[in-house]
């Protein structure tokens, strides 16, 4: 079989065969490709994803413009209610100084849920942000079609079960260039939701554990970063895993980035599906969970002290 990708690097995929009509042929070769760099590496790069190459420049510019405003401006977006114990709030935070990563952001859950603290400034940030938000929505929607084929899912099947989109929230983010030569920009972990979208600035930073060392996942412009969290780790009994992933503080510069987190409904209950498990007389690796048991218990050690001691899928290993 082909190699997926050369100097096991993290692949990058041509997502635009999605967007034409028939070319049922080539649809197939593009799914197994996914199919295998998930299981491979649980992340890919794709490009030609459907955001366009427009609206990302300029929320990346204008991403830098609000993180350029005065810490008294961005203050304006603090977050106005504490947010339920499985989210950590909407609105603009810098991480305290005892905080491991060094990065300052702004959370912002979906355009119709009003529980968002966008600023006015700079103009025309806030309607970026939205048509991200929009935007990425639907990529989560091609990769759980395209998810769905490969596996071998009844048609629809990963749709249905992951339908709820109001758990869903973007992270924009800026990483404080290093002050010493290890500094962290985001300490090392998995993500715990069904799949993240990264588009990062041409900076760098960003790592992925494989087979034993981190590979630098590197910038391309246009180019969508997505990332297989814990959700599917657990539905696939491990035949998906979420890697272990990270980023090094930038030098000289910061760095600037947009994670979109495609979630699940909260009440939806997280366990090993029988495909992989009694159908195929597999022993199942995890307890069942319901998705917000498992945020809240994420954020509070992020929140709450002993710091930076997070919660992982592991709490739930057999
Ligand atoms: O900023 C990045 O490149 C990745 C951030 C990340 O891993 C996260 O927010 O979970
Ligand atoms: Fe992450």
């Amino acid at each position: 079989m082909e190699k997926l990708s050369k100097n096991n690097n993290v692949p990058t995929i041509d997502l635009s065969v999605f967007f034409r009509d028939g070319d049922e042929e080539a649809k197939k070769a593009v799914k197994e490709k996914v199919g295998r760099a998930c299981t491979e590496y649980g992340c890919f790069m794709a490009k030609n994803h459907g955001i366009s190459a427009e609206l990302m420049s300029r929320a990346m510019q204008l991403c830098r413009e609000f993180f350029d405003l005065e810490d008294e401006e961005k203050l304006k977006c603090s977050p106005i209610a504490a947010g339920p114990a499985w989210r950590i709030p909407a609105g603009y935070t810098k991480h305290p100084a005892h905080s491991p990563d060094k990065n300052e952001h702004l959370l912002m859950l979906a355009p119709q849920s009003g529980l968002n603290v966008l600023p006015n400034s700079p103009p025309g940030f806030k309607d970026a942000v939205e048509e991200l938000f929009e935007n990425f929505t639907k990529t989560g929607e091609l990769i759980l079609s395209i998810l769905t084929d490969y596996m071998d899912f009844p048609p629809n099947f990963l749709k249905e079960f992951n339908q709820d989109r109001s758990w869903d929230w973007m992270n924009i983010k800026r990483y404080f260039p290093a002050t010493e030569p290890d500094s962290v920009g985001i300490s090392s972990h998995k993500d715990g939701n069904a799949i993240t979208f990264v588009f990062q600035d041409d900076v760098g930073g960003l790592e992925l554990l494989k087979d034993g060392r981190y590979i630098p996942i590197p910038p391309s412009p246009g180019t969508l970063v997505c990332n297989l969290g814990d959700i599917f780790q657990v539905l696939t009994n491990e035949k998906i895993t979420s890697p272990l992933h990270r980023v090094v503080s930038p030098k000289g510069s910061s760095r600037y980035s947009f994670s979109f987190f495609y979630n699940m409904g909260g009440d939806k209950w997280i366990e090993p599906l029988p495909q992989f498990t009694t159908e195929i007389g597999e022993p199942p690796k995890y307890k069942g969970f319901m998705f917000k048991e498992y945020q809240a218990l994420r954020i509070r050690n992020k929140t709450h002290p002993p710091y930076g001691e997070s919660v992982d899928i592991t709490h739930y290993a057999i």
